[in-house]
Parts: structure tokens; sequence; C-alpha cells
């Protein structure tokens, strides 16, 4: 196990940041720490790095108990939510510093420094300045920054925070390949959801400070009751008969979308075993030509949706 946590609490005077958190994670295991703002991540991730103690409940990270903390942080890496960086420094002198501050030889500081831009995709700008990266270069230098101690855990606070999707996926590729090629555990804060579902093994949900549900991403994903909807487009004098044949279909529900009459959005509704397929087959079979159609959101996002929905009514 690299982190064991039971019943963490955090107030905050009469406000309660997070309620009875437990987690467990081991090598290897890419934990996501779902939620919307203000649920508690940044806060459960201040806790298990040391930087604040909590109320009550216990935590070991890297098999370390949570009253040595000095002895955790040697064995952590941190991407805080927004770090700031020397922009007249070049990459390479940034994790140079880095790896000196801990404790590594001017000779292996250069070496670590060298092999971790190479990891994270900025070997050909090792020396330009920092201030010269773009949005996306500075969070894969924060990631290799986090790792210059060959830590056993590292927390990362909303990575792809402000990252175009191109930038957001090179993030989340290089999290799997640190999680697995290091065999380290990776903590990803987020509240974009989509993009981290293939990428987690480990979901932990939060909602105003409270664990709505976790687990391995998988049972999270059967465990939850799934509504999926789409948008079908097709040529504006076949929308009636489009609504014909969906309404023959039992278990969907069509809605129009404003402004757009060649437009029907198809809910399943929850629970209902036919699914978009059904729908559109439905469609094709009636000889209504399809110009297009478009899954909206992805699983975990809807479930993540109609969860924090549930809880806040
Ligand atoms: N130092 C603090 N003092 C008082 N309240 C705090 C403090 N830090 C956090 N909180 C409160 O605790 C709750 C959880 O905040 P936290 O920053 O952990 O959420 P978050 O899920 O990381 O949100 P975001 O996605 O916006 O970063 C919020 O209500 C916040 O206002």
């Amino acid at each position: 196990m690299t982190i064991e946590a039971a019943g963490l609490t955090k107030r905050f005077g009469p406000r309660t940041a997070v309620r009875e958190l437990s987690i467990t994670a081991r090598r290897g295991d890419v934990v996501g720490l779902l939620g919307p703002n203000g649920s508690g991540k940044t806060t459960t991730i201040r806790v298990l790095t040391t930087v604040l103690p909590p109320t009550s409940g216990t935590f070991a990270v890297a098999g370390i108990p949570s009253d040595r903390p000095a002895e955790i942080r040697r064995r952590i890496g941190v991407l805080p939510e927004s770090s700031g960086y020397p922009g007249q420094q070049t990459g390479q002198e940034y994790l140079q510093y880095h790896a000196r501050l801990f404790g590594r030889s001017r000779t292996d500081a250069v070496r670590v420094a060298r092999d971790l831009l190479a990891q994270v995709g900025l070997a050909e700008r090792a020396s330009s300045r920092i201030s010269t990266y773009s949005r996306g270069m500075r969070q894969r230098l924060g990631i290799a920054r986090a790792l210059v101690n060959d830590p056993a855990v590292v927390f990362l606070d909303e990575p792809t925070l402000g990252l175009d999707p191109a930038g957001q996926r090179q993030v989340l590729d290089m999290v799997r390949d640190i999680a697995h090629g290091r065999h380290i555990t990776v903590v990803l804060s987020t509240h974009m959801l989509p993009e981290v579902e293939d990428v987690c093994t480990e979901v932990i949900i939060l909602n105003a400070g409270s664990v709505l549900v976790a687990g391995p991403m998988g049972e999270v994903m059967r465990g939850v009751t799934v509504q999926h909807s789409g948008q079908l487009r097709v040529p504006a004098d076949q929308v009636g008969p489009a609504r014909r044949a969906l309404a023959d279909v039992p278990g969907l529900t069509l809605d129009t979308v404003t402004g757009r009459p060649e437009l029907i959005r198809i809910t399943v509704d929850a629970g209902r075993d036919a699914g978009l397929n059904t729908a559109l087959r439905a469609v094709l079979a009636a000889d209504v030509p399809v110009l297009g159609f478009e899954v909206e959101g992805s699983r975990l996002s809807t479930a993540f949706l109609t969860m924090t929905a549930e809880a806040t009514s």
C-alpha cells in the first residue's frame, strides 16, 4: 500500500471541507479525485501531502505514518494547483536546482534533469527559458519537478486545468506512463471528467466534502445508473418521420434543441436496456437519412452529474 487513509476529516472553523475520507492505493494505481469546485479535492491533497494537519482521522503515505511528515515529504512529489515558475531559468536549470535541493550531486542532478525532460517530452526545449514555454509545457515541467526525488507517490492538483485538448491528452498520457513505467502511485484531482475516464484505475467522487462513491473505476461505473443521451441530425423535412420512428422505441425521451430544428435530442431513460443504437436503428429502418449523430458526454461525466445533482437536491 502506498496510501492508506481512514476517516480523514478537515474542518476550517464551522466549515467541514473534507468529511470521513478513506483511501487505499497501491503502486501503479492512478487515483482520480473528482468533484466540482469546492468539493474538497485540494484540501484532501494538502492533508495527504502533510501541508495541513487533519482535524481527525489517520493516514500513511509510502508506508510512513502521518506523525512523521518530514519523511513523507521526502517520498512524495507534488504539483500544486497553481505553481509559479522562474521564467528566466531554463527547464534544465530549474530541474537541476530542484534535484540539488533533494541532495543530488551536481553530476547526478544534470543527469536526472536531462532524463526527466526527455520523459516529459521537453528534451528539445531543455535550454530555452521557461518564460517561452506554453502552459502545457509548464505543466509537464511541473510534473517532471514532482519526480526529481524519485517519489513513491505523486500528487497532481488539477494538472489539465487550462490546457487545450491536445495538451490535456499529452499530460494524461504522461500520467499513465509515469504510473506504469515508474511503478508509482499517482493521485490526480480534476473536475474535468471525460478525459480521466480511461487513465484512472481508482476513483473517488467528492461532493461538498463527502465521498459520494469510491472504488476501482470499473466497479464505480457498474454501480451507477447511467443515462445516455445523444443528438440526431436529419434533413429538416425528415424531422417528423424520424420522431415518429423514435416514438415506437420504448424508454426514450425526445427533446428539441433551441434554434436547431434539424436536431432531435434523445435521452435513454435510466434503467432501460434499449440504448442509443436501438434508437438509431429505428430511424434508419424508417428510411430517414441520418446526417449526424453525436453522443453527449461520457459515461463517467453523466454518472458524476447525476450523482452530484442527487446529492445536492
Ligand atoms: N484555508 C481555508 N480556510 C477556510 N476554508 C477553506 C480553506 N481551504 C479550503 N476551504 C474551504 O473548503 C472547501 C473545499 O475547498 P477545496 O479547495 O479543497 O475544494 P476543491 O475541490 O479543491 O475546489 P476547486 O476545484 O475549486 O479547487 C471550500 O468550501 C473552501 O472554501
